[in-house]
């Protein structure tokens, strides 16, 4: 051991020997000067006396001096400060590598605290990224998953901007690299696919990857954005940059000279931000010709701010990922690179199937059942179809002896009448005994619940009757996060290929409704383009009057209840039957 300790090279002849390197890349003094004051290596005249020193690189030279003055000690506590505050002296960690920097016992025992503004921040933002990003949110509100217990790759295909291949993604930590980029004047990293494949799971895993610094990236923030949260915004609201960054993120604390955001603008290529759905921006106007703002003092309107980012108008050089819907335009010359989405492959969907049942039994059950039916197969290739499967069959295989996914042609509206089934056997049925299972009976299930379910197609089509009980059944969960007003009674349907179902089946149950009515519905399709599962204020009401929101602003919720409707005469029939006969 006091061999080891003889071998070393002393510190102070390390600083001497490396002095101009150090004086060159040694930033962030007031952290150094902060922590060579409390540990009593610093008086406080020797703080002024740096403090009043002019430029930052006379700074370090007298820090240099005065620590090699202190002794050994001193000099060994500089270089330990710079190894453990190492977001802070980032340009200097090499450098410790090359010197094959180790600390001694003596050091490690003295305590270092990080007071540099930026790196404190970037451990801020990590922290809560991590802890944003480390469960999957359960649609159903009753439980949550870990992300690293759950999340499979899906199939991520490369293409250019004529939507040709380029092959594909191997890996979500491969994102933000080159390859594959098509137009290096471009800033946008444009993800696309269809509703529930899978967008924005892969954001989170983004995220959650950098937050424990597994992302290949050398970016030290990282913003993440819904964009239907800039629709939120009043029309004549304006906001800073600043403010859209740290208010709608992550606050810097102990930031009074705005350091972080100084340094922001100056490296701008240290930034990765997600944009989130794209197609949810509800205003009708052609977003790339907003005006721009071009200074990041000016304030404005948020989806100004948003275009000016996306053009590289602000921040130029920082990484935008940004996730849309098919079928979403945007122009080719502001995307770098494109990524779709395809879902699971076969292989996703046996790993996808080994890490949701945690049972051997229930997996081969399901291995089975797949191989059998190639329509199953493909609508489990779009994640949220999978889950929606999985969960109603693991729900109900806990509650019922025997339970067999449903056989041969399967619709996507069987597949939203098993959820629904699983939903309403939440009130319905009394908890399953661990002795004996009661027998599934779907049509006593849906007579059971069919005010609830009422209830909530009709709210598909903004009219109020849903109860404060119905909404623990899980159709509906609460939109906290973008909820801006305060109000806690907004909520949205989990999924809009949810409302979109409960639309078609409010439509077919409503004996009122002439036939005309629902054939006016499909020619709506052609005239509407936005998308949107729209949120719905104070939907618990016994107020039948529909919401002045129109209850149809989006094209594609249109056209999935058009499909819900077109497969209606066969697969809504039987739950039909059973509501006249209940309403006898
Ligand atoms: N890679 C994945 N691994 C595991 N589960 C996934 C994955 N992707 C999606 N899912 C499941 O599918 C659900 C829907 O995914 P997600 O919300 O990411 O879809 P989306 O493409 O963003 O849909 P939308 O366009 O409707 O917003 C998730 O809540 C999750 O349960």
């Amino acid at each position: 051991m006091d061999q080891i300790k003889e071998a070393r090279v002393p510190c102070s002849s390390l600083l001497t020997y490396h002095r101009e390197l150090l004086v060159t890349r040694l930033r962030s003094i007031q952290c150094i000067l902060d922590n060579l004051f409390t540990c009593g290596f610093f008086c406080q005249e020797d703080v002024e006396i740096v403090q009043q020193t002019a430029t930052k690189a006379d700074q370090v030279r007298k820090i240099l001096e005065l620590v090699q003055c202190k002794g050994e000690e001193a000099c060994e506590y500089l270089i330990f400060i710079i190894y453990k505050v190492c977001d802070a002296y980032i340009d200097l960690q090499p450098w410790l590598k090359e010197i094959n920097y180790n600390p001694s016992e003596d050091v490690t025992v003295m305590k270092v605290v990080n007071t540099d503004p930026i790196s404190r921040y970037c451990e801020k933002l990590r922290h809560d990224m991590s802890r944003d990003t480390s469960f999957i949110m359960s649609y159903g509100q009753q439980e949550e998953t870990r992300l690293e217990d759950l999340y499979t790759d899906t199939v991520m295909e490369l293409l250019n901007d004529c939507n040709e291949s380029l092959g594909f993604l191997e890996s979500v930590d491969q994102l933000l690299g080159d390859h594959a980029v098509f137009n290096p004047q471009g800033e946008i990293i444009y993800i696309m696919g269809d509703a529930g494949v899978g967008k924005s799971i892969l954001l989170q895993k983004l995220q959650n990857l950098w937050s424990t610094k597994e992302l290949q990236t050398d970016a030290i923030f990282f913003f993440k954005f819904r964009c239907r949260m800039f629709s939120t915004f009043k029309d004549a609201e304006q906001i800073s940059l600043r403010d859209l960054l740290f208010k709608h993120n992550c606050y810097p604390d102990h930031d009074p000279d705005n350091e972080v955001f100084d340094y922001i603008l100056r490296f701008p290529e240290k930034v990765v931000f997600t944009f989130d759905g794209y197609d949810e921006i509800q205003e009708d106007v052609d977003l790339m010709n907003l005006p721009e703002v071009v200074s990041p003092e000016d304030k404005a309107n948020p989806l100004q701010l948003l275009i000016s980012l996306l053009c590289g108008k602000l921040l130029k050089g920082s990484q935008k990922v940004l996730t849309a819907r098919t079928g979403i335009e945007i122009q080719s010359k502001v995307i770098r690179k494109k990524v779709a989405l395809r879902g699971f492959s076969p292989d996703h969907l046996k790993t996808y199937t080994d890490l949701h049942f945690k049972e051997q039994e229930h997996r081969e059950l399901v291995s089975i059942q797949l191989d059998a039916s190639p329509h199953l197969w493909g609508l489990c290739s779009t994640p949220l179809f999978c889950w929606i499967v999985f969960k109603s069959f693991g729900h109900l295989h806990t509650m019922h002896d025997s339970f067999h996914l449903p056989e041969t042609c399967i619709t996507l509206t069987d597949i939203f009448l098993l959820l629904s089934e699983v939903f309403l056997s939440r009130s319905a049925t009394p908890a399953p005994s661990l002795l004996k299972k009661s027998t599934r009976c779907t049509s006593e299930m849906f007579k059971a619940g069919l005010r609830p379910l009422v209830a909530f197609a009709k709210l598909a089509l903004q009219v109020r009757g849903v109860t404060e009980e119905d909404l623990t059944l899980g159709f509906l969960r609460p939109l906290s996060e973008e909820d801006t007003s305060g109000s806690s009674a907004t909520f949205e349907f989990l999924h809009m290929t949810l409302q979109s179902f409960l639309a078609a089946f409010a439509l077919v149950l409503d004996e009122q409704a002439a036939a005309s009515s629902i054939l006016k519905f499909f020619t709506e399709c052609s005239r509407r383009r936005k998308v949107s599962c729209l949120p719905l204020d104070s939907c618990i009401s016994s107020s039948s009057k529909p919401s002045e929101k129109k209850p149809f602003a989006s094209n594609e919720h249109l056209q999935f209840t058009n499909l819900f409707l077109c497969e209606c005469g066969r697969a809504f029939k039987h739950v039909f039957r059973l509501t006249l006969n209940h309403n006898k």
